[in-house]
């Protein structure tokens, strides 16, 4: 099912990072929000977020990340709301994350890099009937991207944390199930900026409304260091390399706005 996008590069192909950008691409992900450049929309709404936790299904190490994936083929896990006019189904959430705690995000605040990055991963279910379509169009997904800042434990994140170790090469994978994802939303969802960008890894395909969390969640170190933990290489390949720094480098904005849903 891989996407049949012409940017679809092998995992291990030296430009995972993507091209620097696009080519005849002018909405790549992701950016530097510039707080005192995005504008108030008035018209952006509360995100109306509705997880099943019991769609969740198993988690596993793609070679870029850790995925936690949800069933998909129901309207189970839904977002909507915000700057969305059409419903979008959970499929995935996802990290991005530094080999120490001075950097790891994708998006930046004012050139403020967090430590890490989740990212929750719906798509058009209004408009399209597969992940796979929608990834190729351009209000195809919706992705939610809250940042990690190292502080208290989160108890929620934990559950996940401790599934880690199982999945320490690519493409293993176990079964990982009633995992609410609700829990790793900060506890304000009505503050946000949203752009229209793309994916961040390949396909790299334009088709991403951004919705970025003004409130950070709360992660420890030591639940950080378990996610470094991970490795980018499969079992049988003799040099083992951390999963470290998996995040692309930022992308020009190419007169992108980017709203606030607060002042
Ligand atoms: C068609 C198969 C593609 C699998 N991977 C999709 C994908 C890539 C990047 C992101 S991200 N990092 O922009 O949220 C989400 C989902
Ligand atoms: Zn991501």
């Amino acid at each position: 099912t891989a996407c049949s996008s012409k940017y679809v590069l092998s995992p291990m192909h030296p430009m995972w990072q993507g091209p620097l950008a696009v080519p005849g691409g002018d909405r790549q992900s992701p950016i530097d929000i510039v707080v005192r450049k995005s504008i108030f929309d008035g018209e952006l709404k509360p995100l109306v977020t509705s997880y099943d936790p019991h769609t969740c299904q198993q988690i596993w190490n793609n070679g870029y990340s850790f995925l936690v994936e949800y069933d998909d083929t129901t309207d189970k896990s839904t977002l909507k709301g915000g700057p969305l006019k059409d419903k979008f189904r959970l499929c995935q959430f996802h990290f991005h994350w530094g080999e120490t705690n001075a950097w790891g995000s994708e998006h930046t605040l004012d050139r403020k890099l967090f430590p890490a990055e989740l990212h929750l991963v719906h798509w058009n279910s209004d408009k399209y009937s597969l992940f796979e379509e929608a990834v190729m169009e351009d209000n195809g997904l919706a992705v939610i991207g809250v940042f990690l800042k190292v502080g208290k434990r989160h108890e929620g994140l934990q559950k996940l944390v401790d599934a880690l170790p199982a999945i320490r090469h690519k493409d293993s994978v176990v079964e990982f199930n009633r995992f609410d994802p609700a829990c790793l939303l900060p506890t304000n969802t009505d503050n946000y900026w949203t752009y229209h960008g793309s994916l961040t890894t390949p396909p790299l395909t334009e088709s991403v409304t951004w919705i970025i969390m003004r409130q950070h969640i709360e992660v420890s170190h030591d639940q950080l260091a378990v996610f470094r933990s991970l490795l980018f290489t499969s079992a049988e390949e003799e040099v083992q390399r951390s999963m470290v720094n998996n995040f692309r480098v930022q992308q020009p904005l190419r007169g992108r706005t980017v709203r606030s849903s607060f002042i």
